[in-house]
């Protein structure tokens, strides 16, 4: 019996400025527990996986157990079928062990899309696939590299993706129903799927103060990233553009420098490209990043949307419990319940094998 742990990171992506850019791999962590029993020379399951989940959205069967619908496992195969496997070795089975709440920007989906490609190398044997190449598959299918970014390599980063020549740019572009197609039948048509380009995406890795701390405040309902980004303008006016440029300066600066300084953070993670807009989403959002400043809240460094929402990440030295309880009111004028977390970078994704 072959068995291995992938561990993965939630992630806060664009903190304030850096739309598509920024990502903070933070402490809740995605669970992938993997068996292969490769005594079996046969399996009935379907593609030779079967798969438990326990976790968020577990009660509501959110989560599908079909590996051809469940996002993890449609990833893995997708990287196993790159390289002309068709599906799981036999009798693999997979325990996912999920604490990231579904659709709340913090990247559950971003998690689940770097534990995937990670799982796809592991039982396919793809040892050469590093880091990197692993990055351009998770491009193929979340196709902004923030959370996938901070989900994969950990920590504090900044990801943008390099200009392409038009064949690659073509294959980047391919729908992502013919890169991920549709379950059940539809997800093994025997073609190779199309293959990411080499080098899509690139990271750099910013320093953090050990002093900051991130409290997120998780509201009770869902906000789909694919409808948070529908209403996104596709033109900006230029100021609001030279506004977010002159903050994404700061922001890595800033959070990097000890002692931190409230005010210069407060100023780096203000926003005009995203956060305006998605408010007619999130009710309240608005009201909180304008009330919430150092100069009123002792402890607190600054405030923004987590990731497309609705989840705001606050920034702060102290007064984590107070911090959070007056975001906490400000939905609760909007009759939203929340709760929240305290929480702190952490590595990237990371596999353990274990011998049993
Ligand atoms: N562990 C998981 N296993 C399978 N699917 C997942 C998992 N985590 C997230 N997903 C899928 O991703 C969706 C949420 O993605 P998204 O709307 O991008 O929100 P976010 O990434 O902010 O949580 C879920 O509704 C589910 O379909
Ligand atoms: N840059 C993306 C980040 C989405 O993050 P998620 O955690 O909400 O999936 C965006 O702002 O749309």
């Amino acid at each position: 019996m072959e068995s291995f742990t992938i561990t993965t990171p939630c992630s806060s992506a664009n903190i304030g400025p850096g739309f598509d850019v920024i990502g903070l791999a933070l402490s809740i962590y995605l669970e992938l527990t993997v068996t292969i029993d490769r005594s079996k020379s046969s399996s009935e399951l379907p593609l030779n996986c079967r798969i438990t989940y326990e976790g968020e959205g577990a009660e509501s069967g959110k989560v599908p157990l079909d590996p051809a619908a469940n996002l993890i496992t449609r990833v893995a195969l997708y990287v196993l079928r790159c390289h002309d496997q068709r599906a799981f070795p036999v009798e693999t089975h997979v325990h996912i062990k999920n604490p990231i709440p579904l659709g709340r920007g913090l990247g559950s989906s971003g998690a689940a899309v770097v534990a995937g490609v990670m799982l796809g190398k592991q039982v396919g044997g793809l040892h050469h696939l590093d880091d990197a190449r692993l990055f351009d598959f998770a491009l193929m299918i979340e196709r902004h590299p923030d959370n996938v970014g901070a989900a994969l390599f950990g920590g504090f980063v900044g990801t943008y993706l390099k200009p392409l020549a038009p064949e690659d740019m073509a294959r980047v572009e391919i729908p992502l129903s013919e890169v991920l197609p549709a379950p059940a039948g539809g997800l093994d048509t025997g073609k190779r799927p199309p293959e990411p380009p080499h080098g899509i995406g690139h990271h750099i890795k910013f320093p953090w103060a050990k002093e900051i701390k991130a409290i997120a405040i998780i509201p009770n309902f869902e906000v789909p990233t694919a409808k948070a980004r529908e209403v996104l303008p596709k033109d900006y006016p230029r100021q609001d553009v030279t506004f977010n440029m002159q903050r994404i300066a700061l922001l890595p600066v800033a959070l990097g420098q000890s002692p931190p300084d409230p005010e210069l953070i407060h100023l780096a993670m203000q926003d005009k490209l995203h956060q305006q807009y998605r408010q007619t989403l999130i009710p309240g959002l608005g009201e909180i990043v304008e009330s919430m400043s150092p100069s009123t809240q002792e402890g607190l460094l600054g405030v923004c949307l987590s990731g497309a929402g609705p989840t705001i990440l606050a920034l702060a030295t102290g007064n984590y419990e107070e911090i959070a309880k007056k975001i906490m009111s400000r939905f609760e004028k909007n009759s939203i319940d929340c709760r929240w977390e305290l929480l702190e970078p952490a590595e990237g994704t990371k596999v353990t094998t274990r011998h049993v």
